[in-house]
Order: C-alpha cells, then sequence, then structure tokens
C-alpha cells in the first residue's frame, strides 16, 4: 500500500503488479471496482446487485413531474436549522448509498475520495475542490435529522421528467409503471420542453443534486457556473456518458460539460474501500472556510461579515456539531458559512420541511 501526499492511498494488488489505469496526471484508478466487477456494471452478480435494482424499481416508478414539482417548491424554502459545511460532511458519516453498485462506503468517505482525487490532477483548480466536496451533500437529505427522505428521493442516477424516459437510463423497463410514461404531455422527445431550452429549464429527478443545486443558487453562491452545473448534473449519466437529451441543452450547457466530464472521472473511479485519512486533510478544506473568513475580515462591511464569519468559523462549525436538531415533522434551515474560492464566498442554506410521506399523498 503506498501513499501519496494528498492522502490518497495507491492500492497494490496481491501480485505485485499494480493494475490501474492512469488519467489526467496523477490518479490512477482500478481497472475493477471494490467488489471486482466493471464500475456501473448494474447486471453484474454482486452482493449489492438484487438492492440497487429494486432501489431503481422503486425510483423510477415514483419520480413523476409532478412529484418533482411539489419537492421542488417544499425543499426551496429553505428555512430553519443552521450549520457549518463541514458539519454536514459529517453528517454524512451515517448515510450509505443503497443506488451505488461500486460503493458501499459512508458518503463523507466518497466526498473525500472524489475531492482528493481531483485534487491530484488538478491542484491550482481550488473551485473544483470544493465542488467535489460539496456535490453530494445533498445526500443529508436520507438523514434521519433532516426528516429521512426515502433514498429514491435522494440518490441515484437523475433523469428529465416531463418528456420521454430515454432508453439509456438504469433499468429503464421499470418507467413503465410511471404514470408519466402513458401520458402524452409527457411521453414524446421534447414533451413539455423546447429544442435548446437549456438545462437550467428542464426539471430533473428530485433528489440530492438538485436540491444541493438549489441551496447553492438560493444563498448567491458564487462557485463558478461550471461548479453549479457539476452539482445539478453530476448524477445524468445518460447525458454526460450515453449522450441522451442533448436536444436540450443550449450553448452555456456545452461550454460546461467540458468540466462535467472531467468531473465524473474522479466522481466515478475514485469509489474505492481505500479509506481517505480525514484528519490528515481536513485542515485543507477548513483552510478554504478560513480563507473565506480572512476575505470577510477585509471587506469594507467587516463588521456584519466579522458576526457571520465568527458564527461560522471553523472553531464554532465544531461547537455546531453538539446542537440538537428539531424533530420531525421538521423545518430546516442549514446555513454554512461556505467556499473560499480565493474571492468567492457563498453562504449555505438548506431546508427540509416535512417528511416525504407528506409530499407524496
Ligand atoms: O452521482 C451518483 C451517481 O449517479 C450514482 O450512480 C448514484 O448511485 C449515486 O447516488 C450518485 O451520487
Ligand atoms: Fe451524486
Ligand atoms: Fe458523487
Amino acid at each position: 500500500m503506498g501513499e501519496n501526499k494528498t492522502g490518497i492511498e495507491v492500492e497494490e494488488k496481491s501480485s505485485g503488479k499494480e493494475e490501474l489505469l492512469v488519467l489526467d496526471g496523477g490518479f490512477v484508478v482500478p481497472d475493477a471496482n471494490a467488489f471486482g466487477h466493471n464500475f456501473r456494471d448494474y447486471d453484474a452478480e454482486s452482493e449489492r446487485q438484487a438492492g440497487v435494482e429494486t432501489f431503481y424499481k422503486i425510483n423510477h416508478i415514483n419520480q413523476t413531474h409532478d412529484f418533482v414539482k411539489r419537492m421542488r417548491e417544499e425543499y426551496g424554502k429553505l428555512d430553519k436549522v443552521e450549520m457549518s459545511l463541514w458539519e454536514c460532511c459529517e453528517l454524512l458519516n451515517d448515510v450509505i448509498d443503497e443506488s451505488d453498485p461500486d460503493l458501499d462506503e459512508p458518503q463523507i468517505e466518497h466526498l473525500l475520495q472524489t475531492a482528493e482525487a481531483i485534487r491530484q490532477d488538478y491542484p491550482n483548480e481550488d473551485w473544483l475542490h470544493l465542488t467535489a466536496l460539496i456535490h453530494d451533500l445533498g445526500k443529508v437529505l436520507h438523514h434521519p435529522k433532516f426528516g429521512e427522505l426515502p433514498q429514491w428521493a435522494v440518490v441515484g442516477d437523475t433523469f428529465p421528467v416531463g418528456c420521454a424516459f430515454d432508453e439509456s437510463i438504469v433499468h429503464h423497463k421499470y418507467f413503465k409503471e410511471n404514470p408519466d410514461h402513458s401520458n402524452p404531455a409527457y411521453n414524446t422527445k421534447f414533451g413539455v420542453y423546447k429544442e435548446c431550452c437549456g438545462l437550467d429549464n428542464v426539471l430533473m429527478s428530485w433528489g440530492h443534486d438538485d436540491y444541493m443545486y438549489l441551496v447553492a443558487k438560493e444563498n448567491k453562491s458564487t462557485l463558478p457556473s461550471a461548479g453549479l452545473f457539476v452539482i445539478r448534473y453530476h448524477s445524468f449519466y445518460a447525458l454526460h456518458r450515453a449522450g441522451a437529451y442533448k436536444y436540450l441543452m443550449n450553448k452555456e450547457d456545452e461550454e460546461n460539460m467540458k468540466w462535467l466530464k472531467i468531473f465524473n472521472k474522479y466522481d466515478l473511479y475514485s469509489k474505492s474501500k481505500v479509506r481517505i485519512d480525514v484528519e490528515k486533510v481536513k485542515p485543507y478544506y477548513l483552510s478554504l472556510i478560513h480563507k473565506n473568513g480572512n476575505k470577510q475580515h477585509e471587506d469594507s462591511r467587516g463588521d456584519i461579515l466579522d458576526h457571520r464569519f465568527r458564527v461560522f468559523s471553523c472553531t464554532d462549525a465544531m461547537q455546531c456539531c453538539s446542537t440538537d436538531f428539531p424533530r420531525n415533522p421538521i423545518t430546516i434551515r442549514l446555513r454554512n458559512a461556505l467556499l473560499a474560492i480565493v474571492a468567492h464566498r457563498m453562504y449555505l442554506l438548506a431546508a427540509i420541511v416535512r417528511p416525504v410521506s407528506a409530499l407524496i399523498s
């Protein structure tokens, strides 16, 4: 087992030969996932196969245009609890993604595995490190303290609703039982959309991606547009892997797609049983938050911003961890002093409003 300076350990096969693929820079990926199969093989007989397929069956039956609209309205309210970015990462210690054939580790591992892998090859793109760190934070929707949305409404690949479900979507056959599948308003190529309307105008199946995107947008995130694009579409494999739905994209989407394709390599192939040394890499990610804080101190509106910074400095963020959350039915607002990307500042607010049962009924 070797280790490099970013905290990612490089595993050597017992043969002594490193069966690894080299990507853009120093980051290397194994030729098989942690279970000995190809990555994203949804049919391979593995210990995860049946659970993953059941997940997609329920997901595909329930993700309708109407459901997504209601979830966006409710979760876009962003009210109640405040917490730091790092605290939110730590909540993902309790979340395991049932949709993923390649990973059954707690999601905090995945955030750091992805961010560290990107950092290795793109050391100067700190906005991308931050994007990686937060890209799956929306999975807190499944956390009991967040109302515990069922997995089918939080994780898994995403796809547009309001137009025909493309055959390239994983376990496509289960869409037959989705009411939109037989609704003429929603089951044509364009459905409710116009050609080249831009993905921003397209409703995506509800889950951690769109939720985190809403959080970032609502808080006037200064992440570059490519960062927000990565957050909203990183699970949209039908588009970025299979090339489906391209006719919904506009020029800006096409530009941003270049970064999404880069990001995807690290998001997918960094999944492994090799754990990141959290304590070792934590100072780097906290330093981004500190950097943000220092920027605020320099700001002419110092007093207001100082106050915010005090509240959300790393030290306070840690104290925050012991804070109890409201019980269900809950309305939570999350606020994170977030993301220093040199002169960039962002406040993260998140909301969970009421249990999903109330929304679905
Ligand atoms: O972005 C990923 C991807 O779409 C995986 O296929 C899915 O299993 C995960 O839930 C998600 O975070
Ligand atoms: Fe994701
Ligand atoms: Fe991910």
